[in-house]
């Protein structure tokens, strides 16, 4: 039975499979309908033909007051896990036991039925969460004036601009008393400041409910969550302190991007052998250039080498170009090394992945391109949460 102190969200060992063929994955709905018409067991363990764990074996709990950040690389299972306890996808097997009033910002304008004005679809959502009229008639100006949809509130919802359909949703999700509040990374179609407006709200909101938040924006993660959840394939990678899972999140971040290291080569007479840095570790300030063994049949001009670099959130943090320093390189025929001087690093301490770019004459075509050939470590004597050290 539930107590005071029972957590509001409770997943205890939760898959759900899908399937990647539409066909299929029909067939397969009208057989678990069926089977659950004659009273067949749904648990199960085994996946059939086409389908993939998008969720798999998830447990965790979360109690009134406290805010669990939802982080993982894209596909990782995230949205499927909030779908899971909203109730708008059934597991395969395991309980999912939710306590009180859900307020939920999932798939972009789902709750809203666009040919509803904003308004009645405020009176609709308060409704189905169990509140009176008297009860939304009190919250409609807040929910109004936080979501700035005041001029469209009397327009359907299906001439709202996504960025309004989000503001609305948030604001009717996290003003109407939630117990739970489910929110995905959906909030990024909002604008900065909005963005700010809605941590602020979670906030405030999570000392009276449990929170559930999906975001790729670890900065947020960190400010809001006390725990998080690491998905990674469908599975829980980490469950615990924040900054741990963060820093696991960045490595299996780096570690992805180098499984999809690869050197394209689109000119017959040249083959790339190798693309490297000169130091793979340095100190924040020294200097840095990018190693390229290279055979060609012929010389060739260059017009153009650019490189660029991505943090382990995947933020491009730093660009080289050849022609802003005016500097020019040259393929010559034969084996050789070209050296491109990519200057002193000013970039605060982390791990820093590079992708290169070389293009013939004209700037536009590539002769070759190589993603993810190198990483560079970067130490400081500081911890920073910014990105460039200053004066260095
Ligand atoms: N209805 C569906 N039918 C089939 N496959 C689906 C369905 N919904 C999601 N998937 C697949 O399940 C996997 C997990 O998707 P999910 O949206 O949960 O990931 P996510 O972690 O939220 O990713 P992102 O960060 O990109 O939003 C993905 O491979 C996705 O393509």
């Amino acid at each position: 039975m539930a107590t005071a102190e029972s957590p509001l969200i409770e997943v205890e060992h939760v898959s759900k499979a899908f399937c990647r063929d539409l066909k299929r994955a029909l067939w397969y709905g009208m057989k678990d309908i069926t089977g659950e018409l004659v009273g067949q067991r749904r648990d199960r363990e085994t996946l059939r033909r086409d389908e993939f764990w998008a969720v798999k074996d998830v447990s965790f709990q979360v109690r009134r007051g406290e805010c669990l950040g939802l982080i993982g690389r894209n596909g990782a299972g995230k949205t499927s896990l909030l779908r899971l306890l909203n109730g708008l996808i059934r597991p395969d097997s395991g309980q999912i036991t939710m306590r009180g009033r859900i307020g939920a910002l999932i798939a972009l304008g789902a709750g809203f039925n666009p040919v509803l004005t904003g308004r009645e679809n405020i009176y609709i959502n308060g409704s189905v969460l169990g509140l009176s009229k008297r009860e939304i008639d009190a919250k409609l100006d807040e929910i109004v004036e936080f979501a700035e949809v005041r001029d469209s509130i009397d327009a359907p919802v299906q001439t709202y601009s996504s960025g309004m359909k989000v503001r609305l949703g948030f604001s009717v999700a996290s003003s109407l008393q939630p117990d739970v509040l489910l929110i995905d990374e959906v909030l990024a179609v909002g604008d900065q400041s909005f963005r700010t407006k809605c941590y602020q709200r979670i906030g405030e909101v999570v000392s009276r409910a449990a929170v559930i938040i999906v975001s790729h924006d670890m900065n947020a993660i960190q400010r809001l969550g006390d725990r998080v959840v690491l998905m990674h394939r469908g599975k829980v990678a980490y469950l615990g302190e924040v900054v741990e899972g963060v820093e696991r999140y960045e490595k299996l971040n780096t570690q992805e991007v180098q499984s999809e290291r690869a050197i394209h080569v689109f000119d017959p007479d040249l083959t790339v052998d190798r693309v490297a840095l000169s130091r793979d570790v340095i100190r924040t300030g020294e200097p840095v250039s990018l190693l390229i063994d290279y055979t060609s049949r012929r010389p060739i001009e260059v017009g153009l080498v650019g490189s660029i670099m991505r943090d382990s959130r995947e933020n491009f943090v730093a660009q080289y170009r050849s022609d802003a320093r005016a500097d020019s390189y040259r393929i010559e025929a034969g084996s050789h090394r070209m050296s491109v001087n990519l200057g002193p690093i000013p970039l605060t301490s982390g791990r820093y992945v590079l992708n290169c770019g070389v293009y013939h004459e004209d700037k536009k075509r590539l002769l070759f391109s190589a993603i993810a050939p190198c990483v560079l470590d970067v130490q400081s004597n500081f911890v920073s949460t910014a990105i460039i050290e200053l004066g260095t």
